[in-house]
């Protein structure tokens, strides 16, 4: 008896994902240099010090021509949108993503036993994980939890959500949906660090399925070795680092403050302690740890003089890294400290580029991306690191179960990836604010 319990634990205790899908909006949701233009110019509270600000932060912001954004921000009522509004981005995003989940895997919506979503700005009620509910006709037994203010690292925080539960519970599936609300949250004001979430994040969502059920594990593209949770939030600076907040004129809007990078960086480094362990060859660990010893040693002799410490070897236990695209800085940030290449961050640089910062669903984006690429095969093993307000830095492990070919989202434009130049069109036909007066500010700039 005692040993049919431990191999009925051990089998909750798999976590295979059985297949995941992006949210492609439809083409008159892009984001143009003209609607882009038409956006800040409508905007009379600008004036040419945030049109500068707005230049430089779109030209350096690694975004380019053909990410999505809702439609009331593209029709003009960003600054008055409806609950309507927000409920409409929601359903693009179920419509699409949920259906073809579904649609890819056979499975019905009755065979779902639990949702797990999250979507951190916008907290409708009923919730919008009860709207998934209602829309997909799910039996009345079924477990949905509704996650929000978790920032961009939430994802992976209803995926750890989604495990705990399937380990009291055999033979589980779990549709986990990963969201943010654009439509409600576009800013209207003139604070720079609460304009800069306009210029990052755009519309987007993930619809994965999960299950511990062992009769689907030929069928799933990976299984969850292991998942880890930082937060650093106890720390002033970096609980500040990104907050959604009213500006001093009582605007709302998302402010990301400057230390935003290094914040990131030290939840990484904490979580990175963690994982190291669980994750890496004894070989590089005991390779790290003598290493760091003799620093200390040397450190003794030479009276304490700064130098680098020794860095672990992450691609020793890992052969692909899907990093959050939180911003070119946040990208390069993580760069560094991994001491990874640019094939390595190459799938989160273009994901940036092709759809913007799409907050908690965005790593689903940079893993299709290595599909698409073809880069998945058996055996390999992929990491993925999320960043998000908190401040928070959670990762998880997975082994891949088979070579993976689906080119998803990315189906009708990965063969432009990476493209020649990733220099956006802002600077050529916007670079004239450069050469302006400052005298008369204030929507005295027409953009076109
Ligand atoms: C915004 C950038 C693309 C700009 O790149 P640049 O190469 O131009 O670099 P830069 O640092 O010189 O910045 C250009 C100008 O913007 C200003 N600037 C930069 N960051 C700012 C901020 N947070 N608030 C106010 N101003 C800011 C700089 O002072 C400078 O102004 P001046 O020229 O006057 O000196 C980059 O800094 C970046 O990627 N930053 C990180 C973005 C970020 O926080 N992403 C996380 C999103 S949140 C997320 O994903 C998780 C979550 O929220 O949950």
């Amino acid at each position: 008896w005692l040993v049919w319990q431990a191999v009925e634990r051990r089998r909750r205790a798999r976590c295979y994902l059985l297949d995941y899908a992006c949210h492609k909006p439809s083409d008159d949701r892009k984001v143009t240099t003209e609607h882009a233009g038409a956006i800040i110019e409508r905007n009379k509270r600008l004036g040419l010090p945030e049109y500068r600000f707005l230049l430089k932060v779109i030209v350096n912001s690694g975004i380019g021509e053909h990410t999505y954004s809702p439609r009331n921000v593209l029709n003009g009522r960003e600054e008055c949108p409806t609950q309507q509004d927000a409920l409409d981005e929601m359903d693009d995003f179920f419509d699409d993503a949920v259906a073809e989940v579904f649609a890819k895997t056979g499975v019905a919506p009755r065979d779902v036993d639990l949702v797990v979503l999250n979507v951190g700005s916008f907290a409708p009620e009923p919730s919008l994980a009860t709207r998934v509910v209602r829309r997909f006709g799910m039996r009345d037994d079924v477990m949905a939890y509704n996650l929000s203010g978790m920032g961009c690292s939430a994802g992976l925080v209803s995926v750890d959500l989604a495990r705990n539960v399937m380990l009291t519970r055999p033979r589980t599936m779990a549709l986990v949906l990963t969201s943010e609300s654009c439509a409600p949250n576009w800013y209207t004001g003139t604070d720079k660090s609460m304009m800069l979430g306009n210029c990052l994040f755009r519309s987007g969502g993930t619809a994965a399925l999960l299950t511990n059920d062992p009769a689907f594990r030929s069928r799933a593209k990976m299984e969850l070795r292991c998942l880890v949770r930082a937060h650093i939030g106890a720390q002033d600076d970096a609980h500040a680092a990104a907050v959604h907040r009213e500006d001093a004129d009582g605007r709302l809007g998302v402010s990301l403050s400057k230390a935003l990078p290094k914040a990131a960086v030290r939840a990484f480094t904490e979580n990175l302690q963690r994982l190291a362990p669980r994750i890496l060859p004894a070989g590089e660990l005991s390779r790290f740890a003598a290493r760091l010893l003799l620093r200390k040693l040397l450190r003794r002799k030479s009276a304490g003089k700064a130098a680098e410490g020794p860095k672990i070897n992450f691609k020793t236990g890992v052969d692909h890294f899907c990093l959050h695209p939180g911003g070119t800085a946040v990208i390069e940030a993580v760069r560094k400290s991994l001491g990874l290449n640019s094939y390595d961050v190459e799938p989160a640089r273009m994901t940036l580029h092709r759809w913007g910062n799409t907050s908690a669903s965005s790593l689903w984006y940079v893993l299709a991306y290595m599909e698409a690429k073809r880069r998945l095969k058996a055996g390999d093993r992929v990491l993925m690191v999320t960043f998000g307000s908190g401040f928070k830095c959670n990762s998880c492990y997975w082994e891949v179960t088979k070579d993976l070919t689906d080119a998803g989202a990315w189906e009708d434009c990965i063969a432009d990836y990476p493209p020649e130049t990733m220099v956006n069109p802002y600077m050529e036909k916007f670079g004239w604010v450069n050469d302006l007066s400052s005298q008369g500010q204030g929507g005295a700039f027409p953009f076109f």
